[in-house]
């Protein structure tokens, strides 16, 4: 069974005093536990709006989303939240850490949703994922004195405290030098296979594209097998 699939889903959204715009053109998408998808594709092209499907904070307008075979949208809205909370992980290209919080409690945020002694041991757990990132040493630190980079591995941990099964990233390098880019998908890959975590990554760049196991092309709200992108190891 598929982690999280996409089954003929078409996304359309309704223009006043204009025909209804097509976002998503029967897309079919199985992404399996474990497994790293990238989805590379022009501005406009639909990725955000096939994340935000894949991350269940939308529904298909028509077709079939099922995370672990259940489908979406006939979750009742409390249930779709909790699911989401326990499984998945965003990650985005402006990090999206809150400004006046450090770096610790940035990552202990998520817990605060846990329940028992992952609740109580939280400013360790997240401690521990800082340092797994390379910043236990910056537990204190407040986001505006980090670098880039620094940024996004915060933004990692606090993605994968968790220990979400499906970790979804948007132009997680976009905002970063190449160097730093590549350093930083070197430890979210990583991190990403210790947990037996999937990874869909949206991305403009090929070369972040070829990290993953499978590689797609959106086009027009069309998703095809993008096989010119060629895995690297
Ligand atoms: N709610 C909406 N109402 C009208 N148009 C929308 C809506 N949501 C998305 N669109 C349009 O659908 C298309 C796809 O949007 P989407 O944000 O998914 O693209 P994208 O590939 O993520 O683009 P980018 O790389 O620039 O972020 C765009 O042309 C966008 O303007």
């Amino acid at each position: 069974m598929s982690l999280i699939e996409l089954s003929d889903v078409t996304r359309t959204v309704l223009i006043p005093d204009s025909d209804p715009l097509t976002i998503l053109d029967g897309v079919n998408l199985g992404v399996e536990p474990g497994e790293r998808v990238s989805v590379v594709g022009r501005s406009g092209s639909g990725k955000s709006t096939l994340l935000n499907l894949l991350g269940m904070l939308d529904l298909p307008t028509t077709g079939e989303l099922c995370f672990e075979g259940e489908s979406v949208p006939d979750m009742k809205s409390g249930r779709r939240d909790r699911v989401r909370g326990g499984n998945v992980g965003f990650i985005f290209q402006q990090f999206n850490l809150l400004d006046g919080r450090t770096a610790l409690e940035n990552v202990t945020m998520p817990l605060l949703y846990a329940r028992g002694p992952r609740f109580w041991g939280r400013e360790r757990i997240a401690a521990d994922m800082l340092d797994r990132v390379g910043l236990g040493h910056r537990l204190t630190a407040l986001p505006g004195s980090l670098s880039g980079g620094e940024q996004q591995r915060v933004a990692i941990a606090r993605a994968l405290v968790r220990q979400p099964k499906l970790i979804l990233a948007d132009e997680p390098t976009g905002a970063l030098d190449v160097e730093t880019g590549q350093s930083v998908m070197t430890l979210l890959d990583d991190i990403v296979r210790e947990e037996n975590a999937a990874l869909v990554t949206i991305t403009h760049d090929p070369a972040i594209a070829a990290r993953s196991d499978r590689h797609f092309r959106l086009d027009r709200g069309v998703l095809t097998l993008a096989d010119d992108i060629v895995a690297v190891s």
